[in-house]
């Protein structure tokens, strides 16, 4: 068996995940800036909260993962220094709008209507001191975490941690999200009635 010891996913996991409560309807994201951070209001509870060990996804320092979970754009609002905002990448699927300050990225959204995901923004709600926000379910993106400079010979180890914290990893999206992302790719061309 691998060893797991000492192996460090994200601090919202590596001492057990805390689960969410299902009548809790957001609250306030807040950067890392000690002095006029930027605030974005999230109206609603967040869905399909996960670890993403791709190279885009904002990690706190020391995390090999983020952590990241979707809520529909209509319930994110910027609420403070707004000002601060910026896009990491305009040519990325995903427009993550980062603090020009302190590098956290705020909100990521989507802007093309064909995108399986168009509607919903992408969110790091452990920049949040409410409690009960969803809680993490699988890890994506697993093996992009080399990516980063993790070396292959630790992922055994890193795949074991992630199963026993209850993460299962998967190296793109989840079996569901893969499949409604496949439904979504086969409606539009004709493959599967829309
Ligand atoms: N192996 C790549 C994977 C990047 C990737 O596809 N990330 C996923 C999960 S966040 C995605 O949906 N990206 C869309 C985007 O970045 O716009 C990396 O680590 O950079
Ligand atoms: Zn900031
Ligand atoms: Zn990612």
């Amino acid at each position: 068996m691998a060893n797991t010891d000492g192996v460090l996913i994200h601090p919202a996991v590596d001492n057990g995940i805390k689960s969410g409560n299902s009548n809790f309807s957001g609250g306030t994201l807040t950067c890392h800036c000690a002095s006029n951070p930027v605030k974005v209001r999230i109206g609603a509870q967040t869905a399909h909260n996960h670890v993403c060990g791709c190279t885009k996804c904002w990690k706190p320092d020391g995390a090999v993962f983020s952590q990241i979970a979707v809520v529909s754009r209509d319930a994110v609002e910027v609420i403070e220094n707004g000002d601060k905002l910026e896009i990491v990448d305009a040519s990325a699927a995903i427009q993550r709008y980062r603090c020009r300050d302190c590098g956290v990225h705020m909100y990521g959204r989507i802007e093309n209507k064909d995108h399986p995901f168009y509607g919903l923004d992408f969110v790091h709600t452990e920049l949040s001191s409410e409690a009960g926000w969803s809680a993490p379910e699988f890890a994506a993106f697993v093996s992009s975490i080399i990516e980063s400079g993790v070396d292959a010979s630790r992922m055994d180890g890193i795949r074991s941690r992630l199963r026993e914290i209850g993460l299962e990893p998967y190296d793109a999206l989840s079996p569901p999200l893969m499949d409604a992302i496949a439904t979504h790719v086969a409606k539009k061309s004709g493959a599967l009635p829309a």
